[in-house]
């Protein structure tokens, strides 16, 4: 099969990378299109990375197929490069040039840039654009970071953590620069260890454990339907705590209240959101990891 054949703006087909026994990713098929915004989650170690790093060009994989843009990333050329934008996890070290002066250097490496002036806006560095880069903050330095991937105008960008030493309103400054790209018909794929940025910008997200992709779907269908139940907790006239998912919260906390005959201690009616969500599947997987080393041991 060529799977360079493709309308989607990312394939990959049984994708494994190992790092001596460690099996990093372990088989990991997804299909991201060409216009939408993935977000790729996952805890520390979970394979994102290396994943986002194959599909890059900057790692090479063990086994597998993988098509980005149309092309395998391990032999694709420069073209292909100036239709890919990267935004790195590590920021970025060049301090002796100013903002201004390091975008125009890297806008003349592309068939058609963006204007420096409105990337520098568009990133919120205008009081910044003549500093050098050794003379901003972390978050600033990481808004150049950006700035750089998107120079080029590219198809696709893949943004790593993008958003590690923003302050909040930086954040959401970003997340409408995001919404602007993605309006433009660019093809995003975002891991994140935020798991509001992922509800915020992602049309669909994954779940990446021990190099798995353990659920995929639009983000708020991620975990199941069942995962959305709300949740009731309250302590009996006993003093123990009591804990049911209930589609009617209502219902059921009168139905308590008139068992009681009174407030319920500890009452709180929960409705789980994407973060609750993603910590149960994390939770799921390690249990069933668990379970399978007892059952190896
Ligand atoms: N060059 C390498 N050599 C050996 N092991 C590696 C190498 N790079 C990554 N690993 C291991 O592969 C696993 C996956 O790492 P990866 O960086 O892809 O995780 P991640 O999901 O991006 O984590 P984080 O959220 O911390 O960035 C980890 O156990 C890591 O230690």
């Amino acid at each position: 099969m060529d799977i360079t054949r493709t309308d989607a703006a990312v394939r990959i087909r049984g994708l494994r990378k190992v790092y001596g026994r460690l099996a990093a990713v372990d088989g990991i098929d997804l299909d991201i299109a060409r216009g939408e915004t993935f977000a790729l989650l996952g805890p520390n170690g979970a394979g994102k990375s290396t994943t986002v790093e194959i599909l890059e060009g900057y790692r090479l994989r063990t086994a597998g197929e993988v098509s980005v843009l149309g092309a395998d990333p391990a032999h694709a050329g420069l073209d292909w490069k100036a239709r890919v934008g990267i935004v790195l996890q590590s920021a970025t070290e060049s301090g002796v040039f100013t903002v201004r002066e390091q975008l125009a250097h890297f806008a003349k490496f592309y068939p058609n840039p963006r204007d420096v002036d409105e990337v520098i806006a568009a990133v919120g560095l205008e009081a910044k654009a003549r500093t050098r880069i050794s003379k901003l903050s972390g978050g600033q330095r990481r808004r150049v970071d950006v700035a750089l991937g998107i120079i080029g105008r590219p198809e696709l960008l893949f943004l790593d953590e993008p958003t590690t030493g923003f302050d909040p309103e930086a954040r959401r400054e970003f997340w409408d620069l995001i919404r602007g790209l993605k309006a433009e018909g660019t093809t995003i794929l975002l891991t994140t260890h935020y798991l509001d940025e992922a509800a915020q910008l992602g049309d669909r997200a994954g779940v990446i454990l021990g190099g798995k992709l353990v659920d995929v779907g639009p983000v708020d269908s991620l975990g199941g339907a069942d995962a959305r139940v709300p949740i009731v907790r309250w302590r009996g006239a006993d003093g123990a705590p009591h804990e049911v998912r209930t589609e009617r919260p209502a219902e059921l906390v009168a139905s308590v209240v008139a068992e009681l005959g009174r407030e319920p201690e500890g009452l709180e009616v929960i409705r789980p959101g994407l973060e609750d969500i993603y910590l149960q599947l994390v939770r799921a997987a390690g249990a069933d990891a668990r379970d399978d080393e007892e059952a190896l041991a």
